[in-house]
């Protein structure tokens, strides 16, 4: 598995808390910064991302930013990317499993660091149901 991580300098520290966890897992990761805690733009940071996952270049992405918001807005303006930003467990496994995300978008101010590698683990251990949520995702893309 390969993964795509991406953050402002809000969201550094659990970047980098990701990156160690996904290591630990033995996944590949392309890690698109910011490393660093100085202030940044965040789409500058997300943009690469989501278009390693719309070019199929890894299977899914997670992007942090201090409210999650920033990032995700950016992250859905790519056409094949279903970005969920999520606080609980429970809304990252819905978003797995109803809207088939491929992106992941962490609140980094507004979430514990334990929870949001809890998150990730949950993020990438829940399957897609499709079904009647297939059809459902398959009517988002707008012409
Ligand atoms: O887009 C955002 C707000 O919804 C992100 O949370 C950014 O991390 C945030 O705007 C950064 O704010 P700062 O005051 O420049 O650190």
């Amino acid at each position: 598995m390969k993964i795509a991580i991406g953050n402002d300098h809000a969201g550094t520290e659990y970047k980098l808390a990701i990156v160690g966890l996904l290591k630990s897992m033995q996944i590949d990761v392309s890690n698109h910064g910011t490393d660093g805690t100085d202030s940044v733009d965040y789409p500058d940071f997300i943009h690469p991302v989501a278009s390693d996952v719309e070019q199929e270049k890894v299977d899914y992405g997670i992007i942090v930013c201090g409210s999650g918001n920033g990032a995700s807005m950016t992250a859905n303006k790519h056409p094949k990317v279903r970005c969920a930003l999520c606080w609980t467990k429970e809304i990252v496994a819905l978003g797995r499993a109803h809207n088939d995300a491929n992106v992941l978008s962490l609140p980094a101010r507004f979430i514990s660091l334990p929870q949001a590698l809890e998150m990730v683990k949950v993020f990438l251990n829940t399957d897609f149901e499709g079904g009647r949520h297939e059809r459902r995702v398959e009517k988002i893309p707008c012409s």
